[in-house]
């Protein structure tokens, strides 16, 4: 089973690096590939509702048919560290679909990404930005696979 985080908008050095720490931790466990989309710019006419339907076909454009799509958005479902693990557990245990995780842009998910997904993930109730959001969720991951491996990196 693989996943595959599909993103909207670049991060600075310093995120980089930590999405990069917990992406490689990862790899070690999962097959995992990031997709980081250009975030849309548009002429000074294009609404935020224009724009963010642009990135939206973007987005699901390269979200492959068969892959359990889990849109991460505030309003989501939440789950404690041990609940992720144990989805994430079943799914590969069962061999799920590959994953296809996605995190909005700056200005959030078109209506229409968020209609294919089979799950809405929400990490708070908090709003974060998208490159925060991608940096929790990679540490989330990890989390989850040392918690289904039983290593001690998870001390509830
Ligand atoms: C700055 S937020 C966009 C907020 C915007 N108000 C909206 O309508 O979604 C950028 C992206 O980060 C992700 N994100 C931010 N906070 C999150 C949270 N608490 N849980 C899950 N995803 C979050 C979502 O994918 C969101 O689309």
């Amino acid at each position: 089973m693989k996943l595959r985080l599909i993103c909207v908008g670049k991060l600075n050095a310093w995120q980089r690096a930590a999405a990069a720490d917990y992406s490689e931790r990862l790899q070690h466990y999962l097959g995992f590939e990031l997709v980081e989309l250009k975030e849309e710019k548009g002429g000074r006419k294009d609404s935020p509702a224009v724009l963010l339907k642009r990135e939206g076909e973007r987005i699901l454009a390269r979200v492959g048919s068969t892959e359990q799509v889990v849109v991460l958005d505030e309003g989501g479902r939440q789950f404690d560290s041990e609940g992720l693990a144990a989805l994430l557990e079943a799914a590969m245990l069962h061999a799920g679909r590959d994953w296809c995780l996605i995190i909005g842009g700056a200005c959030g998910i078109d209506p229409e990404v968020r209609k294919r997904a089979d799950l809405c993930l929400s990490l708070s109730k908090m709003t974060f930005t998208h490159q925060m959001a991608r940096i929790f969720l990679l540490e989330q991951l990890y989390r989850s696979v040392t918690i289904i491996r039983h290593e001690p990196y998870h001390n509830p």
